[in-house]
């Protein structure tokens, strides 16, 4: 047992140990130290294994998260009420102004500090995402790495980030006698909900920046990898950063989410998840700035002279990586009839080799994150056969495990055509031209990303300027990353771009001084 002395702040091998003796908690405006020290107290004193309520809600209501590999429960930890909520806000509100005030080069610091503790913790936070999203070995240990390499970026970024001078006599009939300094200054607070399928990534991707700019955050964990987002803010709270600058509330969104979005003390709400949730909460959030990063129906579109075999690698690893539960997963192919069956024959071959197990085992393909997302891709998957669509590879489950599915002669008539599996299921479209292409994916109403597969670049770039999607990749399989490009959704599938440069300006706003002078200045003799 990891033992500390009254006031000290623990380590993430502390958590680490909590963690492995199913002991939760939750930080609630920084009081961290004191929860873990009530946790070890609590633990040396009654020696107890397992469930342990620390740091309780008002209400002392707890949740329970379970295994998507065998349905136990694997953590419970609180469900945070309104007035845990509220004290949240005023700790984050207080906070804010002196954290605003912390010379930019220090927040960088703390930044830098916070990926360092984090990468050094790979292993058990990458344990925890195996544990609570069934995300692989691999996939986790990319995820933290790859989160404090983002928040580092954020730190250097942030830093080069200033301001800038205007003068009036650019606009016609004006002279050059005033100035306007344009500053960017913070919003204030910051509610951060971050998704399942990257709960440490995506959480930093919207921390980071709001903490550079001298924002305070309050996070509200998602129900599944609850633990590894508490890894990622403790990681900012052993970096130092001030008490009451990063908040975290655990809870159900169904429950404690209209409270939070509407909080008179949001000043701004950045959000991951599904176009449903994004759609509600932007509907009661009022006149606050909003980022959104919602759901996709990324497809990718062969034509007759594309590079069959890098149209093939590209669209099993996007359409299968972590089950393709990513918003960027290809999520449907719109292939020309005079090159579908080298297409489908190519891919049937590939994702044949999918390791199908445990996150455990690093196998490619490990159990969805929630029973019921298993039942909606099954239901996706019977609608599409009784209408006449093709098994490629049979579809096959064990509860939450689904094997990689791929379903040919999709046509508009299936619900698997619009809607978002997020699941390995991947639906193939003959068409009789790209345009025919062109005109399915911009009747759905999401637009996140498409890819073009043609070894015609020009072609391909014409095609793109049709499509009514954030990002086109040509000859290459969507994704977010690198982490430093602008990643937005048209139409439902989001407000606002992310990427570090975009998230540093969203999360602050313009203001201006102008200076009136009598006479004309040209700074120049
Ligand atoms: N465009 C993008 O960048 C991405 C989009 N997604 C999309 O997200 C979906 C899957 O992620 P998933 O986590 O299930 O999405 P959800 O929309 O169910 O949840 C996202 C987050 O919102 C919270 N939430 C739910 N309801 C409310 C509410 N009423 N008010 C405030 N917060 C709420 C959730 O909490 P709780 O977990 O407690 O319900 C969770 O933290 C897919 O549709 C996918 O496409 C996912 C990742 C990236
Ligand atoms: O949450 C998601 O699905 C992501 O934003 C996609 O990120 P990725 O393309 O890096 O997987």
């Amino acid at each position: 047992m990891t033992k500390t002395t009254k006031g000290t702040q623990p380590t993430l091998a502390t958590l680490s140990k909590m963690e492995k003796d199913n002991v939760f908690f939750y930080l609630l405006n920084g009081e961290w130290s004191k929860h873990c020290l009530d946790i070890i107290i609590v633990l040396l004193t009654i020696e107890l294994i397992f469930l342990v309520c620390i740091g309780t809600s008002s209400t002392g209501k707890v949740c329970k998260e379970h295994s998507p590999c065998n349905g136990t429960e694997i953590y419970t930890y609180q469900s945070c009420s309104s007035e845990d909520a509220n004290q949240a806000f005023h700790a984050a509100a207080a906070s804010q102004v002196m954290w605003a005030k912390t010379p930019l080069w220090k927040r960088a610091e703390y930044l830098k500090q916070a990926a360092i503790i984090l990468r050094s913790h790979q292993d058990e936070i990458a344990n925890s995402l195996m544990n609570e999203i069934a995300k692989n070995r691999k996939n986790a240990i990319s995820e933290v790495v790859r989160t404090a390499d983002l928040i580092e970026y954020v730190a250097e970024e942030g830093m080069r980030l200033s301001g800038k001078l205007m003068y009036p006599d650019s606009f016609p009939g004006q002279k050059r006698n005033q100035l306007c300094l344009i500053h960017r200054v913070p919003l204030g607070v910051v509610l951060c909900i971050p998704p399942f399928n990257y709960p440490v990534n995506l959480c930093a991707s919207k921390v980071a920046p709001a903490l550079m700019m001298g924002n305070s955050v309050v996070i509200k964990t998602p129900s599944h990898g609850v633990i590894s987002c508490l890894y990622l803010a403790a990681a900012f709270h052993l970096a130092g950063i001030p008490r009451g600058v990063v908040n975290v509330l655990t809870g159900k969104g169904s429950e404690i989410g209209d409270y939070l979005v509407t909080h008179p003390l949001v000043n701004a709400i950045s959000l991951t998840g599904g176009t449903h949730t994004g759609l509600s909460v932007s509907k009661k959030a009022g006149m606050i700035p909003l980022q959104m990063e919602l759901g996709g129906k990324d497809a990718a579109i062969v034509v007759c002279d594309a590079d069959l075999q890098q149209s093939i690698s590209s669209i099993a690893s996007g359409a299968f990586s972590y089950n393709g539960q990513r918003c960027t997963a290809v999520k449907i192919v719109y292939v020309v009839k005079q090159v579908a069956d080298a297409l489908v024959d190519g891919l049937k071959e590939q994702v044949e080799k999918l390791s199908v197990g445990s996150p455990q085992d690093n196998a490619d393909i490990t159990p969805v994150v929630h029973h019921s997302s298993a039942d909606y891709i099954e239901k996706l998957v019977q609608d599409a056969i009784q209408k006449g669509a093709k098994q490629v590879t049979p579809f096959k489950r064990k509860d939450n495990l689904i094997w990689p599915t791929i379903l040919d002669h999709v046509d508009k008539n299936m619900r698997v055509a619009w809607e978002e599996p997020f699941g390995p299921l991947l639906p193939i479209v003959r068409v009789d031209s790209e345009v025919q292409a062109i005109e399915m994916v911009n009747k759905s109403p999401m637009g996140l990303q498409a890819s073009i597969f043609s070894r015609n670049m020009e072609n391909a770039m014409f095609l793109a300027d049709f499509l009514k999607t954030g990002t086109i990749h040509l000859n290459g399989q969507p994704a977010r990353g690198p982490d430093h490009f602008p990643f937005q959704g048209w139409k439902d599938s989001g407000i606002g771009s992310q990427g570090v440069l975009y998230s540093l300006e969203a999360m602050s706003k313009i203001k201006s001084i102008v200076i009136h002078f009598a006479k004309e200045t040209y700074t120049c003799n």
